[in-house]
């Protein structure tokens, strides 16, 4: 199977061109966990494949390192987007991608030579509601849950939730570098009342434009960066009143930067970052 390695700030994945390689037959969760294993495999956080789509112009399947397959993955659409345009798998600078959760539109940058550093995407609107995310505590399924504590939580902070395709509980802290990510990421990912488990993010504001963010990620752990999560954390500030509608955040991971606005009018939000290539290269099935 020929792969490409690619990552966005650090959050890397194998990825695998549909376009000209088949996997049919193929348990696809298998095959990200034996990928994903830095000793035994290639390491990564996990696989994406790329290939045709029915409804947009490439279709985009994202599976973490434990082998769950996920909605959404903002490193993996801008990485996807980078791989499609450079292969020539799409012609115009900006397509649609169809994810599980969603159709989004992506913007490519490229240099002089068409190669592919920085990509734009509209991420589509949030879904906020309890029942949308999912999320089965802590007050009426058809309202938003805004920094609100659940009596039955593991955890004992109040977390706000967003879903962007993929489900988030984004908690603020005043110390970025006290958030407990790696002692009580993992009990709120599995909590009983995120009937998908979650994603799991702490932010820190520093100012109305720029917070420090880290990530535990559902079925991945602790990764250097998650763009769904910088979105869901920008839309979580904007929802506690301490970002604005249509101002950009720079949001500081520990991969680097990215750069999120979420748009009042039509509640689309957009986020900007780079995508970069590891390496390619043959795995032997
Ligand atoms: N790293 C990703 C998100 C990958 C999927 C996530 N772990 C989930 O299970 O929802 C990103 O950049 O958004």
């Amino acid at each position: 199977m020929q792969f490409t390695k690619l990552h966005g700030l650090g959050n890397s994945y194998i990825f695998v061109d549909l376009f000209s390689e088949s996997l049919e037959n193929k348990s696809l969760s298998e095959l990200a966990v034996a990928v994903a294993n830095p000793d035994t495999g290639i390491g990564s956080d996990g696989l994406i494949l790329v290939g045709p789509s029915e409804a947009a112009d490439v279709r985009m399947r994202i599976f973490n390192a434990d082998g769950s397959e996920a909605m959404n993955c903002g490193n993996g659409v801008r990485a996807s987007a980078k791989l499609a345009y450079e292969k020539k798998r799409v012609l115009e600078t900006s397509f649609t991608v169809e994810t599980n959760g969603g159709i989004v539109t992506a913007f490519v940058h490229p240099d002089e030579q068409g190669m592919v550093h920085e990509v734009t995407v509209d991420m589509g609107k949030p879904k906020l509601n309890r029942q949308e995310i999912p999320l089965t505590a802590g007050g009426p399924a058809d309202e938003q849950h805004v920094n609100k504590s659940v009596q039955t939580s593991p955890v004992d902070e109040p977390f706000t939730a967003v879903g962007m395709g993929n489900p988030h509980a984004v908690i603020f802290v005043d110390d970025i570098a006290q958030a407990p990510v790696v002692e009580d990421g993992p009990k709120l990912e599995c909590a009983s009342f995120f009937p998908d488990r979650v994603n799991v993010e702490y932010i820190e504001m520093i100012t109305p434009q720029e917070m420090n963010f880290k990530v535990w990620e559902r079925g991945s752990g602790v990764t250097q960066a998650c763009g769904t999560g910088a979105c869901a954390a920008v839309v979580a500030a904007v929802l506690n009143k301490q970002a604005s509608f249509d101002e950009e955040v720079t949001v500081h991971l520990p991969g680097g930067d990215l750069h999120i606005r979420w748009n009042e009018m039509d509640r689309h939000v957009w986020m900007r970052g780079p995508a970069e290539l590891i390496c390619t290269g043959a795995y032997y099935l």
